[in-house]
């Protein structure tokens, strides 16, 4: 794959900063950065270079710079990067030089991974992976993204669709003999179904995980939930410690759906204030309250809050983890003792209770995010598994039907097995991975 554009972008973010860091990647990097720094540095070291507008020498920062000669880098291109003093001015003006050096042109989301993918630098869970690094928030997140841009599910899937490739070819060759008319094809059918077979186990109990590694991603979501004013909003600020829902004393105060996201242990969690819930002929509170039951039909646990004296909400039938938070504890002296049901007491004025409250939460997470590394971190790659296991099952059902046929559902098998790396159909799932990317990445 040679590209002839040259692209550049900065990869530090767009803020004021120390540094800032502008990435050059294409046939014209080495050139781009002679222009600018005058003379090209040795190979993968930092050097100190004035850079100067090629156009008019106006001087544009004192840097340091790096030259990465192709293949061996990040793109699988030639590479620049330019390490500027991170003012706004400074990035600016070199920017605006890179843009009017002939075949540059600024980079899109993700343009330099998208062309290391291409370059066969990285293969597309592994693309998947540098942009689940760069959102992780918790360490959960991070270790996960790190497993698999180290290629624990591209080994794993090449490991699969190298036995399926196997399995194809014995089929094919059983295909030859047929059509040379001497067959007893009975005893390569037994091995290969049973080749087939376990190899369907392997893959089916790799999606056994209760989707714990998509999960991870996403995030465990916690919805309070109750009547208004059961001081959902306040408890939400003093779980997260910040200020981010309106409280009043007037009932109906909240509206829209209100998210805090919180490192709980390492588990990413995101906690939602809602609208109490009660009958209402008011629309923009009764659209609230859709919202409310909107969210806390999508929730992983429900916080029901009841206030002294208040009712616990209903939630309709869910067969969602909930638990009974009973609020406001500082009003009444012996609320605070362990009720027989279980509930947790809290009270947000003087944070009695908070920390059993978080420690309660920090467990269902983890019960609910599961131990253990999973594989699968995305919707897309258990697709491709389970279509995998679709052509696998319509083989292995299909027993003692025509080798052809045992051949194309392999065929289709691998195929699938091919798109978590990105074998096949790279270009589209390319277009949407990236079009959520970084500048610069
Ligand atoms: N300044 C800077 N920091 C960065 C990056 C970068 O591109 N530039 N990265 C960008 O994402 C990440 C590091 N990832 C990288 C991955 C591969 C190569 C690379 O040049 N690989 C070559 C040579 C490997 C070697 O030196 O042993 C190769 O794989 O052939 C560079 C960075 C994070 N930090
Ligand atoms: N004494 C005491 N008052 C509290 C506590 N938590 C909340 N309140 C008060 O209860 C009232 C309602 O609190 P909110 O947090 O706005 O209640 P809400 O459930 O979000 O109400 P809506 O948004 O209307 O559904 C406010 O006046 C709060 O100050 C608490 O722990 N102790
Ligand atoms: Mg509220």
């Amino acid at each position: 794959m040679i590209e002839t554009e040259t692209l550049f972008a900065p990869a530090s973010g767009f803020g004021r900063a120390a540094v800032s860091v502008i990435r050059v990647s294409g046939p014209a990097a080495g050139h781009v950065l002679a222009a600018l720094g005058g003379t090209l540095p040795p190979p993968r070291r930092l050097s100190l270079r004035t850079l100067r507008d090629p156009g008019d020498g106006t001087e544009l920062d004192r840097a340091l710079v790096a030259w990465f000669p192709g293949p061996d880098t990040y793109s699988g291109e030639d590479m620049a990067e330019l390490h500027l003093h991170g003012g706004t001015a400074v990035r600016m003006g070199v920017l605006t030089a890179l843009a009017r050096m002939p075949g540059c042109r600024a980079a899109g989301p993700g343009a330099f991974t998208r062309r290391a993918v291409l370059n066969g630098r990285m293969d597309l869970a592994e693309a998947e992976a540098v942009a689940d690094l760069i959102d992780a928030e918790t360490e959960g997140q991070r270790r996960q993204a790190l497993r698999q841009l180290d290629g624990a599910l591209s080994r794993q899937v090449a490991a699969w669709r190298e036995e399926a490739i196997d399995c194809l070819a014995a089929a094919e060759a059983a295909l030859d003999f047929a059509d040379e008319g001497d067959v007893d094809d009975a005893g390569l059918d037994a091995a290969l179904f049973g080749r087939a077979d376990a190899l369907r186990q392997d893959i089916a109990k790799a999606l056994q995980d209760g989707r714990r590694g998509e999960r991870l991603r996403e995030g465990f979501s916690v919805v309070l939930a109750g009547e208004p004013n059961a001081g959902k909003s306040t408890l939400l600020n003093a779980l997260s410690r910040r200020d981010v829902a309106i409280v009043s004393d007037m009932p109906g105060t909240t509206r829209d759906a209100i998210e805090v996201r919180l490192d709980l242990g390492g588990l990413p969690v995101f906690l939602v204030d809602t609208a109490g819930l009660r009958d209402t002929a008011e629309p923009v509170e009764a659209e609230g309250i859709r919202r409310s039951r909107a969210r806390i039909g999508a929730a992983d646990l429900i916080l029901a809050l009841v206030p002294p004296g208040g009712t616990t909400p209903d939630l309709g039938a869910s067969a969602i983890r909930t638990l009974t938070v009973h609020t406001k504890a500082d009003l009444f002296a012996d609320s605070l003792e362990p009720s027989p049901s279980g509930a947790i007491a809290v009270s947000a004025r003087t944070g009695a209770g908070l920390e059993a409250l978080l420690d309660a939460i920090q467990s269902e997470a983890q019960a609910g995010l599961g131990t253990g590394d999973a594989l699968v971190t995305r919707a897309r790659h258990r697709a491709a598994l389970e279509a995998c296991i679709t052509h696998l099952d319509r083989l292995l059902t299909g027993e003692g039907a025509l080798p052809e046929l045992a051949a194309e559902d392999l065929r289709l098998a691998v195929r699938s097995l091919g798109e978590v790396a990105g074998h096949v159909g790279v270009e589209d799932v390319l277009d949407r991975l990236f079009s959520g990317f970084c500048i610069g990445k």
